[in-house]
């Protein structure tokens, strides 16, 4: 027997070895680390064109709204956005043209390990085309569907959108998921085809893909290079052309979206704002039509992409304000701001992001809890698609439970918290938000709603209690050279999905739906996905509700005793296979013991597996 210290001790140990999550998601290659000291947001200043005359405050009163653009860059992960975007700063003067410039709004050391962009970023852009001075805003997006939601958000600052879409690799699945987003969002579509220098380049099948899946005729695609630069001068014609500029209202009152927000340690909350109407300048009074708070602005500017102080900021036109928000809950992405004693009907926002997946975090050391927090609370400003719920563990102490929109995202989270924050956490193995529906009035009056979602495994409500389980859907898109198809059937069966389309694209590439428990795909789906397909398909869900399921809440037993932060919910068919596994798994990673110890799987009462890590001798 253990005693409470002794075995919290223990099974502590045994949290911290085991309780690193499933196998990594979708990992992109690794790019080389940037030079030491290239901390969040200082890369590209440096980069900034002082021959461009724009190091000095840029005077944006002279752009009238037919002289603005506001687009985004969207494609599927890889095709090569953030690279366009270097051209089309260089292109602009933004910044100077050097071999060094590589995905430069990428900014975050995140982004620049992993070689993926997971925030969006902005940059004005000021350029002269047929004697004319233009402003254009950029926003560079991500690609990965974990990180949509800035996708989302971005598009609202925008009346078009490039669609890059790589010239060998034709469209991907994250192409179409992004292309109905900007159509939805009513945007002008540039339709681009990047990497035409590549050998396997074959940017005519493409065009073909892009009118027969969009709909956009084949000659509204541009051919580039954006690696090479080849072609990319049309792109910035084409965002004067065929983007419209900004629908607004200078004369009427103030009317700003705050679509994206970051917290600076000495300034405060620093809101990045799209103007439907009016101006603001710095000294104005304003109020958040969230909270009713009035503050005043003490800086205004645009990005280039670092903030660039401006005298003014004017209705179409995309930038940064800074009122001395103080506390991270007062800049709520979302929120309209206007001017005192001129309120205004609010825009409409945003839909609040649905997190896909939840996992337990807690520090390390509980005297760690309160930077933790103030942590966690900075990085959910920067980041608002991630959900927060207090929550605590008898072995690991108070934390929190937190929502992802994918594994991806929950990584990329923690690795932000550990790099920009200095913190280290133990996150526990992610579940996905199932549903119960209550059995009686009583219970139903007990805890105020019909339907409770399950967001910690441990408080799966009993069987005695509930009509019925609910467990989330997903609509997956999977795109893939034909010959895999069948093996890919297979996989999506074994899954439990159920298809609900097939398409050719071209003559050899299907495009294949899916509706799939979202359980089944939440952590090793991908990986299957690529193996049996050498690489080639890829795959974009997107949430499809909830279905009636059968589940079971199973317990993993340690000598005899239930580990509260190990217990799963499964479907009753995949039981025995989960619990065979994770038994096999535990007995591989947990740490030597110098007693015996039984591992198990039990639902209620039954054992259902078992495995036991023998003793190992003490060391002489
Ligand atoms: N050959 C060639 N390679 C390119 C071209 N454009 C981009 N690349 C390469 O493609 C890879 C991905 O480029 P990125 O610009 O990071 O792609 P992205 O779409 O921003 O990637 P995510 O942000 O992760 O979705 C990099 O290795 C680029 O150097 C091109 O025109 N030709």
């Amino acid at each position: 027997m253990w005693t409470l210290t002794g075995r919290s001790c223990w099974h502590r140990r045994v949290l911290l070895s085991c309780a690193t999550g499933p196998a990594r998601p979708q990992l992109p290659r690794f790019r080389p680390a940037a030079s030491h000291g290239d901390a969040a947001g200082s890369w590209a200043s440096d980069r900034l064109c002082s021959s461009a005359g724009h190091k000095e405050k840029p005077d944006t009163s002279r752009f009238a709204v037919e002289d603005i653009r506001n687009f985004s860059i969207i494609a599927h992960v890889d095709h090569g956005k953030s690279t366009l975007a270097d051209r089309l700063l260089e292109l602009t003067g933004t910044i100077d043209k050097t071999k060094n410039n590589k995905q430069v709004l990428d900014k975050l050391q995140v982004e620049r390990e992993r070689g993926i962009t997971v925030k969006a970023q902005t940059a004005s852009l000021f350029y002269n085309f047929e004697g004319k001075e233009y402003l254009l805003n950029l926003i560079d997006t991500p690609g990965h569907v974990d990180f949509s939601y800035e996708v989302s958000r971005s598009l609202s600052a925008c009346q078009g959108v490039l669609l890059v879409v790589d010239a060998n690799e034709g469209i991907q699945a994250q192409t179409v998921a992004n292309f109905f987003l900007a159509f939805e969002a009513q945007l002008s579509v540039i339709p681009v085809i990047n990497k035409i220098d590549l050998k396997n380049a074959d940017p005519e099948r493409v065009e073909k893909q892009i009118e027969k899946v969009f709909d956009i005729p084949s000659n509204d695609c541009i051919k580039i290079s954006a690696k090479l630069g080849t072609n990319v001068e049309h792109v910035l014609q084409a965002v004067i052309e065929r983007i419209p500029p900004p629908k607004v209202h200078r004369k009427n009152p103030l009317r700003a979206l705050v679509f994206d927000s970051t917290f600076d340690q000495y300034r405060g909350v620093i809101a990045n704002v799209a103007l439907f109407d009016g101006v603001v300048s710095k000294g104005d009074k304003i109020v958040s039509a969230h909270t009713q708070k009035t503050y005043e602005v003490n800086e205004v500017g645009v990005l280039n992409p670092n903030e660039q102080p401006t005298l003014k900021l004017y209705a179409g036109q995309v930038g940064y304000l800074i009122a001395g928000m103080k506390d991270v809950t007062e800049a709520q992405i979302g929120d309209t701001l206007y001017l005192h004693n001129h309120p205004v009907e609010p825009l409409p926002g945003f839909k609040s992001a649905k997190p896909m997946v939840f996992a337990g975090m807690y520090p390390i050391d509980q005297s760690e809890y309160n930077n933790l927090k103030s942590a966690i609370e900075k990085l959910t400003l920067n980041d608002s698609s991630v959900t927060v719920h207090r929550d605590s563990s008898l072995a690991l102490g108070a934390g929190w439970r937190l929502g992802f929109l994918g594994l991806l995202h929950m990584e990329v989270f923690n690795q932000r918290l550990e790099q920009e924050y200095n913190t280290s956490v133990v996150l526990t193995t992610p579940t996905v938000p199932y549903k119960a529906v209550l059995s009686s009035a009583k219970l139903i009056k007990e805890y105020r709603e019909k339907e409770i979602t399950i967001i910690n495994p441990a408080q799966f409500p009993d069987k005695s209690k509930v009509a019925e389980y609910l467990e989330p859907l997903v609509l997956g898109t999977i795109i893939t050279p034909d010959e895999y198809t069948g093996k890919i059937m297979v996989l999506c069966q074994a899954r439990r999905a159920v298809q609900k389309h097939l398409i050719f694209i071209d003559q050899n590439r299907v495009m294949l739906k899916y509706l799939f428990p979202l359980n089944e795909i939440v952590v090793d789906f991908y990986d299957s996905l690529k193996s049996l397909s050498s690489g080639y398909a890829s795959f974009d869900y997107e949430d499809a509700g909830y279905q009636t399921a059968e589940l079971v809440k199973m317990d993993i037993l340690l000598n005899g005793n239930i580990v509260e932060e190990l217990v799963t919910i499964v479907h009753k068919d995949k039981a025995y296979s989960v619990g065979k596994t994770i038994c096999e798994r535990l007995k591989d990673s947990l740490p030597r013991q110098l007693f015996e110890i039984a591992i198990q799987a039990a639902i209620g009462n039954k054992i259902i597996a078992r495995e036991t890590m023998v003793v190992t001798s003490p060391e002489k």
